[in-house]
């Protein structure tokens, strides 16, 4: 593994390994060329991390959104949310009355309004669990750089985008079944790029320095979180990942639970993490069965 600078992790909080180096430089050259990005893999392998360490490297103004069934047209792009009325009387020479009344009707920017005008870097995490409708709009920015302002009662017609805008995509595969078809026209028009579970070794590394833990007891959270991930089928959502590495180390760290297979707090430690995305990617209800598995994978790592 190539040497990295020790504060890597500490300055943007992303432990960055040849393979995480290779996708940032190449994901900067096609923002920086025009060309929205759009990560894709499965749940916790840092794919919103990254769009974070990549925004931040454009040096622009960052806006994040998430992707939901509820968002519409209205969060995007804006809406009017009240009215501000103005009442002037003017009766000082008793005589003269005059009375003014100036009704307006408040306007608030939408999250993609503000960054479209002002060239940010957005950042559009989980984007196909919002609706293919309310992603359409996204066609026009990316095609004829405007966003159309139909049906706000707005006066334009559309805003230009501005040159600085960029956009960064996230979504998880495995989440399309559940969600919504992904919109291929969508798709067509941004540039994929796959990011997968990192090495045993690069997961163990990130864990120690992220939680504190010594390297060996990383590296055996880890074998045990990975050689659970690999008995779950690759295309189920619920494979265990870095998040639960993370939080046994964390816990084990803190409560002083010691990293030890055949240690039963640290075994009961690592069911109550793990059961749930195991019991799902393996489609096993029984509980008893679930405990069996997490304790045999956690004596499978020795006592340091
Ligand atoms: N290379 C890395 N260096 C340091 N931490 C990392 C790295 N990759 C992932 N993580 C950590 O793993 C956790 C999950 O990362 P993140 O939320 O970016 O994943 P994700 O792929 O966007 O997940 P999801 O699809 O569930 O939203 C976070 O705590 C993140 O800090």
């Amino acid at each position: 593994m190539a040497e990295r600078k020790e504060n890597d992790i500490v300055s943007s909080g992303l432990l960055q390994n040849d393979v995480i180096k290779e996708v940032i430089s190449r994901s900067l050259n096609y923002l920086s060329a025009g060309y929205p990005i759009h990560f894709t893999g499965p749940a916790g392998v840092g794919k919103t991390s990254l769009a974070l360490l990549l925004a931040k490297k454009r040096r622009r103004p960052v806006m994040l959104m998430h992707g939901n069934e509820e968002l519409s047209n209205e969060d995007l792009i804006g809406a009017f949310t009240g009215y501000h009325s103005q009442k002037v009387v003017d009766n000082f020479i008793r005589s003269v009355y005059k009375k003014e009344e100036n009704v307006t009707e408040t306007w608030s920017n939408g999250k993609l309004l503000k960054a479209v005008k002002n060239g940010y870097t957005l950042i559009y995490d989980e984007f196909t669990r919002s609706k293919p409708s309310t992603n359409n709009i996204f066609l026009s920015i990316l095609e004829e750089r405007i966003l159309p302002l139909y049906g706000t009662k707005q006066q334009e017609p559309f805003i230009r985008v501005h040159p600085k805008f960029s956009v960064i995509f996230t979504s998880n595969p495995a989440e399309y079944a559940g969600v919504h078809q992904t919109q291929d026209a969508l798709l067509d028009r941004l540039i994929t790029i796959p990011i997968d579970y990192s090495d045993e070794e690069t997961e163990a590394e990130i864990l120690s320095k992220k939680t504190g833990v010594s390297k060996e007891k990383a590296a055996g959270i880890t074998r045990i979180v990975s050689s659970l991930r690999e008995k779950c089928p690759k295309n189920s959502q619920h494979r265990p990942s870095l998040r639960a590495s993370l939080m046994i180390a964390t816990l084990a760290h803190e409560e002083g639970i010691p990293v030890d297979g055949k240690d039963e707090d640290f075994q009961q430690l690592c069911f109550d993490i793990l059961w749930f995305s195991v019991s799902k990617g393996l489609d096993e209800s029984d509980q008893s069965k679930i405990k069996n598995i997490v304790e045999d994978t956690c004596k499978e790592i020795e006592r340091e």
